[in-house]
Formats: structure tokens, C-alpha cells, sequence
């Protein structure tokens, strides 16, 4: 068993800015959408027109992005919508200049599939995308929504290593949608406003990889509520998989997650500081046990992540959560990195 002990303790910092905080920026960032066209990228993209930091909202698919963009660009918010597809080198005229590169393309789950069953299909496309983005906007902030999550954000790393641009500050995974589900939850047991729950989610992005740290919270739970809201957090994705019984998995919620982190990182970007989400990313925490990649609160700013912080005090049952999670991420992210170096 790979030992969590040593490395749980040092400064938790959890959710200082987290939800909900607003400042007043420029607007002046490109956003490039890719899967713009997907459940999860058009609701994106219609609460990304609303985002006052964004000046050019760029969106790419493989179908459909010239229609959702005239659509969205008759919204009257001041940012400029631009649909490409792949032809004429849409890609790269949608990506190059981006401040922002947000990657919803991809299958997503139907019942009785893991996210790692996505990997064969999705793999590749995010590879693709990366390899693009490397060419194109090597100094972008990229956010990976496109599962299994664990394994892409290790195949765009590993492309930007091979095209000699690589900064881990700068390459993410989206786990936001585990966070507003652990908030949702908790606040439909205690009976709060979920916007004041603030809950910090580790590990990686599915199943027993989500690491929810609920005994950091100022609540008491039963034993059994605690193992239940536990369960109901690492589930979460299936639930909403089981729901919509063959029709794909969370879109509006994970729209509503991703528009949360895009506007964290573009809080950042513009200067703002004490931005703070958990986030998957190139991480030290866990990286001597052979776990490279590791979702914990990171302190963003303008150049990406500017700071991992610890884990903090954990119960023992969180303990042996991330002792449970530790094998299952190594697994994830050596299939990712396999697939680009082979
Ligand atoms: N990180 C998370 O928390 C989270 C949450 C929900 C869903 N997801 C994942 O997000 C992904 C998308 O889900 P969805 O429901 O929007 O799926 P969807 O099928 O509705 O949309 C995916 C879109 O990607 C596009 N696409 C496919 N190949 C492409 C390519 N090469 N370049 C650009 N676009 C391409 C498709 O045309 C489609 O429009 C899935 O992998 C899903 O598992 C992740
Ligand atoms: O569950 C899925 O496949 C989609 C997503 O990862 C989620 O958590 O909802």
C-alpha cells in the first residue's frame, strides 16, 4: 500500500475565493472552446458570452460550430463569437492567440461504462487537440474536460514535452463538477446554502480517484452519512449517467462547473489574487509514490498554477480514501503517457 501519511500534513488553504467572488477585470481574454458543438460545450458557450472577461470567444468542432456561433453572437453581451470547423485550418485560426483553450471534445459515458472505457475514443482526439494547441498556443491555460480526465491531462503533458513546450503550471484537469456536487450534497443534508459550503475534492476524476475531505468541513456527520455523502460524491457522475439512461452524461452541470473554473483562471490571468480551486495538475505531492498528477487546492494566477498546497489534517477514513485512490490514478496516468511515448 502506498503510504499517504507522510505527505497529508502543511497549510490547507481551502476555498478562500472559491465560489461565487467577483472582481472587475478587462475584457480582454480569447477563450477557444473545443467540442464547442457537444452537450457540455454549447451551454458552455452560452454562459461564457456572458462572461465580462472575455473579448473573443472562439469555438471549434468537428460539426455544427458555424450555427451555435451565429446563434450565440446575436446575444447582446460586448464579446465576439467565431465558429470554425475543421476545414480551412480552423483548429489553428481557432486556438492561435487563445488565453484560454477549453477541451470538452470527446464520447461521453453510457450506462454500465467506466470513464476509462472512454479512453480508446477520447484519447485520441485529445492528443490530437494537444498536439495543435502545442503548435499553435503553446502559452494558453489549458483546461481538459474530456474523460478519463486522469489519463488526458498526462497525454497533453506528454505532447508538450515532445514539442519541447511544456509548463505543467499551465495544463489542467477540470474536477470542478465534483466540487459543486460535494456542496450541492452536503447542503441538502444540513439544510445550508450550498454557495457557503466550501469543500475541497482531491485525488483524480473518477470513482474511488474522488477524494472528497469532508472532515475539514464545520459540520458533524454520522458514520453513516459520512460514508454515504462520500459515496454519493464518487458516484456522482454515474448517477446522472444512469438518469439519462443512454443519452450521454452531465452536460449542464458540467457546463455550469467548467464556466466556474474558465472565470477562475481568467480572474487570474487579469491579476486577481487568492484565486483558489482544487484542480488536477503536474503535482509533487504524491510524486515520489511514482503519482505524477494529483487534484488538490492550487492557488492560480496569471502564469497557471502558482501553488500546490498540502492536504491538510484528514480523518482516517479520508486516509484510506487516498490510500484506495493512489494505485487506480498511477494506473490512469501511465496509460495516458503510454500512448504518446510509447
Ligand atoms: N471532467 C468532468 O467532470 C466531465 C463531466 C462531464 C463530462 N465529461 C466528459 O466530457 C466529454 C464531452 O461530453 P459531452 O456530453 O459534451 O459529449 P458530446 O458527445 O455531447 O459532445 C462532444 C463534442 O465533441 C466533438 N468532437 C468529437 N471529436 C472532436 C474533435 N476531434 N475535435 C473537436 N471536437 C470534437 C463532437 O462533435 C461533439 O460535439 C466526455 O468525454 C465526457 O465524459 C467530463
Ligand atoms: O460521469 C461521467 O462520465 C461524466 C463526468 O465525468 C461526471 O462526473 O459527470
Amino acid at each position: 500500500m502506498l503510504c499517504v501519511q507522510k505527505r497529508i500534513f502543511g497549510a490547507f488553504n481551502g476555498g478562500a475565493s472559491r465560489f461565487f467572488s467577483s472582481s472587475a477585470v478587462s475584457n480582454s481574454a480569447k477563450v477557444a472552446i473545443l467540442g464547442a458543438s457537444g452537450g457540455i460545450g454549447q451551454p458552455l458557450s452560452l454562459l461564457l458570452k456572458h462572461n465580462e472577461h472575455i473579448s473573443t470567444l472562439s469555438l471549434y468542432d468537428i460539426v455544427n460550430t458555424p450555427g451555435v456561433a451565429a446563434d450565440l453572437s446575436h446575444i447582446n453581451t460586448k464579446s465576439k463569437v467565431t465558429g470554425y470547423i475543421p476545414e480551412n485550418d480552423g483548429l489553428k485560426h481557432a486556438i492561435t492567440g487563445a488565453d484560454i483553450i477549453v477541451i470538452p471534445a470527446g464520447v461521453p459515458r453510457k450506462p454500465g461504462m467506466s470513464r476509462d472505457d472512454l479512453f480508446n475514443t477520447n484519447a485520441g482526439i485529445v492528443k490530437d487537440l494537444a498536439e495543435a494547441a502545442a503548435k499553435y498556443a503553446p502559452k494558453a491555460l489549458l483546461a481538459v474536460i474530456s474523460n478519463p480526465v486522469n489519463s488526458t491531462v498526462p497525454i497533453v503533458s506528454e505532447v508538450f514535452k515532445k514539442h519541447n513546450v511544456y509548463d505543467p503550471k499551465r495544463i489542467f484537469g477540470v474536477t470542478t463538477l465534483d466540487v459543486v456536487r460535494a456542496s450541492r450534497f452536503v447542503s441538502e443534508i444540513k439544510n445550508t446554502d450550498p454557495k457557503d459550503e466550501k469543500i475541497t475534492v482531491v485525488g483524480g476524476h473518477s470513482g474511488v480517484t474522488i477524494v472528497p475531505l469532508l472532515s475539514q468541513l464545520n459540520h458533524s456527520f454520522t458514520d453513516e452519512e459520512y460514508k454515504a455523502l462520500t459515496h454519493r460524491i464518487q458516484n456522482g457522475g454515474d448517477e446522472v449517467v444512469k438518469a439519462k439512461a443512454g443519452a450521454g452524461s452531465a452536460t449542464l452541470s458540467m457546463a455550469y462547473a467548467a464556466s466556474h473554473f474558465t472565470n477562475s483562471l481568467l480572474r487570474a490571468l487579469h491579476g486577481e489574487k487568492n484565486v483558489i480551486e482544487p484542480t488536477y495538475v503536474r503535482s509533487e505531492l504524491f510524486a515520489p509514490d511514482g503519482i505524477e498528477y494529483f487534484a488538490s487546492n492550487v492557488e492560480l494566477g496569471p502564469n497557471g498554477a502558482e501553488k500546490i498546497f498540502t492536504l491538510g489534517k484528514l480523518s482516517d477514513y479520508e486516509k484510506e480514501l487516498i490510500n484506495a485512490a493512489l494505485p487506480q490514478l498511477k494506473k490512469n496516468i501511465e496509460k495516458g503517457v503510454k500512448l504518446v511515448v510509447g
